[in-house]
C-alpha cells in the first residue's frame, strides 16, 4: 500500500485515461492535532476541512480515531462474506427487505413498481428524468446494514420507512458482531466529522447533533471485480458515476485503487489509496444544507488494476424526520436560498428505491 500521497502521485501505475489527484486537488488532512483538545488547533483543522469541502468536496484524513485493527478486521469480514456461495449470499438478498438492507448482487437494479419518495430539485440530479433510464446498475456486489433496531423500536412499530431489521448470513460466526462494532465506531467518527463541519460553517460545534439522534447511517461492504469493458461506456449517459445522497461519506478503500472523482475542469482524478486513511466526501444532503457552499462531487469506481477490489463505505445520513433547510450562515444577499426545505428521509427513499431492489411495501 502506498505510504503517502506523493509516492502515489508519482507512482508508475498512473493510468493514461485518468490521472492521480495531487494533494493540492485532494487535501490530506492530519487529525492528530484534535487529540490534544487545544481549541485553536481544532479550529485550524476545521478550517482545512471547510476549504476542502468548498473546493472539491473530498478529503483524505490521516491520524483519524478509528483503530487500525478494526479497519483490518472489517476488510477481513467483507472477504469472508463475499466468498460465500451466491446461494448463501442470496438468502440475505436486499430484495427481501423494505429497508434496503442485505446483499446486492452484481449488476442488479431496482424495480420501477417500488419507486417511492419525492424528487427534490438540486438533489441527486444524476438520476432524475431521462438519466435514470440510461443508467446501468453498478458492477459490484454489496452488503448493506444500518443500526440494528431494538425489539421495541418505535419507528419500526410505526412503519417509518427505512427503519427495520438487518439481514445477516446464517453461518458466518462473528460477522454480525464485527460489522455492528465497526458501525458503532463509525457513528462516533461521524459525530466528530459533523462537529468539524459545523465549526467550519460558523455554527455551534454540536449543531448537527440534533439531526443525528437516530441517524440512518449505512455501512456498505463492496466488492469489485477487475473491469473488462470499454471504459468509455462509463463516461456517457449510462455512466455509473454518481454523487452521494446523504450528509457525508467515510470510505475505506483497499490498496487496489479505483475511486475516481470529477474535477471542476472535467478531468477524472484517481483518489490515491493512502494507508490507514479515510476518504471523506460531501453528499447531496450536506450540499443542500450549506446552500451549495459545499461541493457534492461526481465520482465513480473503475477497477482498471487487474485484481479484485474491496471497499467499505459509511454513509452518514441524518435522522429520517430531519428537515434540511439552508443554514443561516450560508445565506446572504449574494447567496439567496437555493431551496425552501427538503425532507431528508423521503429524499433518500427517492434515491434508494430507484437504484436498489426492494420488497414491495404492504398495502
Ligand atoms: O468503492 C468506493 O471506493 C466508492 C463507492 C461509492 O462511491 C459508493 O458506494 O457510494
Ligand atoms: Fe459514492
Amino acid at each position: 500500500m502506498s505510504s503517502n500521497v506523493t509516492e502515489a502521485a508519482s507512482g508508475p501505475a498512473a493510468p493514461a485515461f485518468a490521472r492521480w489527484a495531487t494533494p493540492n486537488e485532494l487535501p490530506v488532512i492530519d487529525f492528530a492535532p484534535l487529540a490534544g483538545g487545544n481549541a485553536s488547533a481544532i479550529e485550524a483543522v476545521a478550517r482545512e476541512v471547510d476549504a476542502a469541502c468548498r473546493e472539491i468536496g473530498f478529503l483524505t484524513v490521516v491520524n483519524h480515531p478509528v483503530p487500525a485493527a478494526q479497519i483490518k478486521d472489517i476488510f477481513h469480514q467483507a472477504a469472508r462474506f463475499f466468498a460465500l456461495p451466491e446461494a448463501e449470499k442470496m438468502k440475505s438478498w436486499m430484495g427481501n427487505s423494505r429497508n434496503f438492507r442485505g446483499f446486492l448482487p452484481m449488476d442488479q437494479g431496482a424495480d420501477q413498481r417500488n419507486f417511492a419518495g419525492a424528487a427534490v430539485p438540486g438533489f441527486q440530479q444524476h438520476i432524475t428524468g431521462e438519466k435514470l433510464k440510461a443508467r446501468k446498475p453498478n458492477r459490484n456486489e454489496a452488503f448493506q446494514v444500518a443500526a440494528e433496531p431494538a425489539p421495541d423500536d418505535a419507528d419500526v412499530g410505526a412503519g417509518t420507512p427505512l427503519h427495520g431489521p438487518n439481514q445477516w448470513p446464517a453461518d458466518l460466526p462473528g460477522f454480525k458482531e464485527a460489522v455492528l462494532g465497526y458501525h458503532t465506531t463509525m457513528v462516533g467518527f461521524a459525530g466528530l466529522m459533523a462537529s468539524l463541519f459545523a465549526r467550519g460553517l460558523g455554527m455551534p460545534a454540536d449543531y448537527f447533533a440534533q439531526f443525528y439522534k437516530k441517524p440512518l447511517i449505512q455501512l456498505r461492504l463492496l466488492h469489485y471485480l477487475p473491469h473488462k469493458e470499454d471504459i468509455d461506456a462509463l463516461e456517457g449517459g449510462d455512466s455509473r458515476a454518481h454523487c452521494d445522497a446523504g450528509g457525508f461519506t467515510m470510505l475505506q478503500q483497499d490498496d487496489v485503487g479505483g475511486l475516481e472523482i470529477k474535477s471542476r475542469s472535467g478531468e477524472w482524478l484517481v483518489v490515491p489509496p493512502v494507508e490507514n486513511s479515510f476518504v471523506i466526501n460531501i453528499g447531496d444532503s450536506m450540499k443542500m444544507w450549506t446552500n451549495h457552499r459545499y461541493a457534492s462531487t461526481l465520482h465513480r469506481v473503475v477497477n482498471r488494476y487487474g485484481r479484485e477490489r474491496f471497499s467499505v463505505g459509511v454513509f452518514a445520513n441524518p435522522d429520517y424526520h430531519t428537515i434540511i433547510r439552508p443554514l443561516p450562515t450560508c445565506v446572504d444577499a449574494d447567496n439567496p436560498p437555493k431551496f425552501d426545505e427538503m425532507k431528508s428521509g423521503e429524499a433518500l427513499r427517492f434515491l434508494y428505491s430507484r437504484v436498489w431492489p426492494s420488497a414491495p411495501a404492504p398495502n
